[in-house]
């Protein structure tokens, strides 16, 4: 038995712009938004996750809703270390004394963060009780949640679609040897959807309704083999002012993400034409691994083959790949110390 077995509590955290997960014993235990609705006069939390998600952009001026993330790294630290308590705090076994006598922590973390950004993580985790805290790059829980073997002398490209950001990573030896992280992913894909409603159709739709509208009609490519219906959609007339409901297609909606999704296609290209030889041979073979909320958009895995002329792998269930992958690393510790960014005690 090695020296991380003895530290029996293990908590996996995905800290994401969209979306938190949080594994305990191996189980997915939290999985909500990453919001949180805070009273501006008391400071008070009105409702973390789901609910704060479901207040957003109807409540009164007093309570404000925050996206403590953006892009990936914290950018409202007192609101996500409220929240993330209030996740926490919600896992039954918080308050018994072998939790917080010995309570290791994994955190998965964007690929660009800077030394400030992964440090801030740390001391918010240290604030709740953690005893140890890992980091980890995102791409390479992703790469392990997916089932790759990272260890291997091969390389292995993962494209995760997140929330805030597109995390592009060539992995070989449990490392990261090319990548980057572009700031183009599901978020802007909704404020692509608001533009082109706005422009092009003359009506104002709110953030969810955009959200709502790339799920059920989102797509990569202009010719799907099943389309989806035509969608109706509601907002407020722009040159009215009145309510009012329109009709919108999935053609539309791929041409208003196109510029988007060229952006990503031209990320991945680069960091292809950085790897040594030996590692291009690898991926020719084994294609790339496409993971991350965003990957669910229609056609993406056919449309980024296509570019890149490479087989394109969708995991399984590509918001949970990252949690699950940490979750693996937390429990085989000794296997895996070397993906880790920094340890501390
Ligand atoms: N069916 C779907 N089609 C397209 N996009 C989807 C679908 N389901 C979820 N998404 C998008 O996936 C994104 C969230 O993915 P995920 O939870 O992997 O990101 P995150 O980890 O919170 O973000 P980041 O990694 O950038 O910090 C959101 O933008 C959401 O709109």
């Amino acid at each position: 038995m090695g020296f991380f077995d003895f530290l029996n509590e293990k908590i996996a955290i995905d800290l994401g712009t969209s979306n938190t997960l949080i594994t305990y014993k191996g189980k997915i235990a939290v999985d909500n938004p990453s919001i949180i609705s805070i009273h501006q006069i008391t400071g008070k939390i009105i409702a973390v996750g789901k609910e704060a998600g479901m207040m957003r952009g109807k409540i009164n001026k007093n309570i404000k809703t925050i996206s403590p993330f953006n892009n990936g790294v914290i950018s409202n630290f007192d609101a996500a270390e409220k929240m993330l308590k209030t996740f926490i705090k919600g896992l039954s076994v918080f308050n018994t004394s072998a939790f917080s006598t010995s309570y290791n922590m994994i955190i998965s973390i964007p690929c660009g963060s800077t030394e400030v950004e992964m440090r801030a993580v740390q001391e918010s985790a240290k604030r709740l009780n953690a005893k140890n805290i890992f980091l980890i790059p995102e791409p390479i829980a992703a790469a392990i949640g997916g089932g790759i073997d990272v260890l291997e002398p091969k390389g292995n490209m993962v494209v995760d679609i997140g929330g805030g950001t597109t995390e592009i990573a060539v992995i070989s030896l449990g490392r990261i040897i090319s990548g980057q992280s572009v700031k183009i992913a599901g978020n802007v894909f909704n404020e692509d959807i608001t533009q082109y409603v706005r422009e092009s159709r003359n009506l104002h739709i709110g953030e969810s309704m955009a959200e709502k509208i790339k799920i059920k009609i989102g797509s990569a490519i202009d010719t799907l083999a099943s389309p989806p219906e035509k969608m109706q959609v509601e907002g407020r007339d722009i040159l009215t002012g009145k309510p009012k409901q329109i009709q919108l297609s999935y053609k539309e909606i791929e041409k208003s993400l196109d510029k988007s999704i060229i952006q990503i296609e031209n990320a991945i290209m680069e960091t292809l034409s950085e790897i040594p030889p030996e590692i291009s041979a690898d991926i020719y073979n084994s294609g790339i691994y496409l993971t991350g909320g965003g990957s669910m958009l229609r056609g993406l895995d056919d449309r980024l083959s296509r570019a890149t002329e490479l087989p394109v792998h969708l995991g399984d269930q590509p918001l949970k790949t990252v949690v699950k992958g940490s979750d693996i690393v937390l429990k085989n510790m000794e296997l895996y110390k070397d993906v880790l960014i920094k340890k501390r005690r």
